[in-house]
């Protein structure tokens, strides 16, 4: 085995097996390794952006005791270079052995190089599927070199397999991309399915899956819980009276202001239905669920929105139905979830047949 076969079979070993953020250190190791094996002065990467108008260097490797580049070869313009540009888009390959001896067409490149003290310049195009992707390149600074058939063989191995794992990174990221749009997407989602459009508050559905979670922690923590459930009084006639619109108008407000007060991490509102609301709150006692009902009772009429046609007041109000449930050790989750909604829905009945605008427990 050659000492070039033995160094690119160590390179690819490295690259295929890098993973990452690891695999930058590999590229930058596989163009130090070669550069010194090929005794240039500086070996570098170029990478084009999508339709090959611009470059940057985004590795470089330089000889003990040589300047580096890499900063003052960020986005550089086809119009910058326009001569390197069309012969490496046609080419795939710029060949230089006396950058004294370029073209006067290749005047911005011999500048270029002249400024940078390169004599001489190889470079090869990174290509992947087809698509141009960059290039890997090697300076000869201290003197001119003539580059041969079997220098140029080697630099394209080289460049083969910067290709490859330039491609392979790239659709890495995009995957990654993609997953994490994907599972944003999918979260809204799960949160619209959730939330009741018309005052965004949390649904029917969202509530089910709550009140699941927290009867399961009830029972853990040996908490209490409970249910209230919330009806504005003569809602009917008030769409009756100012229409529809003016009904959801209203339904928004209440829902704000249910909102507003139900905010501690162990409670939770939702609509529950038309002009029905439910506030489930877990880790509960019996007094801080009468002070929540009393609190959202005086809260809507603070509102004071003007109802005439209400049978109980001339601004709305709600009736209010609640049921404490204490710690059980054995609450079955079906069945507590059923008495909470069916016992608060007893206690409500009883606040309308009390006349409205008041709070029952059942
Ligand atoms: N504007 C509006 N009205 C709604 C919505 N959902 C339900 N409603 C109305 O809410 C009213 C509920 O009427 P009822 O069930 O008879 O109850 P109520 O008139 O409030 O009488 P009590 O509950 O006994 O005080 C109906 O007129 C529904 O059309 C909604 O999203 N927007």
């Amino acid at each position: 085995m050659s000492s070039f076969d033995q160094l690119l079979s160590k390179l690819s070993t490295r690259l295929i097996n890098s993973q990452g953020s690891e695999t930058s250190q590999c590229v930058s190791e596989v163009i130090a390794a070669y550069g010194d094996y090929c005794q240039a002065d500086r070996c570098y990467i170029f990478e084009f952006n999508e339709d090959l108008t611009s470059m940057s260097n985004t590795f470089e490797w330089v000889r003990e005791g040589f300047t580096r580049h890499i900063d003052d070869l960020q986005n550089v313009g086809h119009d910058d270079l326009p001569y390197f540009f069309a012969t490496m888009r046609n080419d795939f390959r710029f060949v230089c052995p006396e950058v004294s001896r370029l073209p006067d067409s290749a005047k911005a490149e011999r500048d270029e190089f002249e400024r940078e003290q390169i004599k001489s310049v190889l470079c090869i195009g990174l290509v992947a599927k087809g698509r141009l992707l960059g290039f890997v390149g090697c300076d000869k600074v201290r003197q001119k070199y003539h580059w041969t058939e079997e220098d140029i063989q080697h630099l394209s191995l080289i460049a083969d397999m910067i290709a490859n794992t330039i491609e392979r990174e790239r659709t890495h990221a995009a995957l990654l991309e993609t997953k994490r749009a994907l599972e944003l997407a999918n979260q809204q989602l799960t949160q619209q399915a959730n939330i009741d459009g018309l005052t965004g508050v949390a649904n029917r559905r969202a509530l089910d899956e709550r009140l699941a979670t927290e009867i399961r922690r009830a029972k853990r923590q040996q908490t209490g819980i409970a249910m209230l459930l919330l009806d504005i009084d003569d809602f009917k006639a008030y769409n009756d009276h100012f229409g529809h619109l003016a009904g959801d108008d209203a339904l928004k407000a209440v829902s704000q202001s249910l909102a507003q007060l139900v905010k501690r991490g162990t409670d939770f509102v939702a609509r529950y239905g038309g002009e029905e609301f439910a506030i489930l709150m877990s880790s509960a006692n019996a007094s801080s669920v009468l002070k929540m009902a009393n609190n959202i009772s005086e809260q809507i009429s603070r509102l004071a929105i003007t109802h005439p046609k209400s049978q109980c007041a001339d601004i709305l109000t709600v009736s209010i139905g609640g049921y404490y449930e204490p710690p059980i050790a054995d609450s079955e989750l079906v069945k507590t979830s059923k008495r909470l909604i069916k016992n608060a829905d007893t206690a409500l009945y009883r606040a309308k047949l009390a006349g409205r605008n008041c709070i029952r427990f059942y």
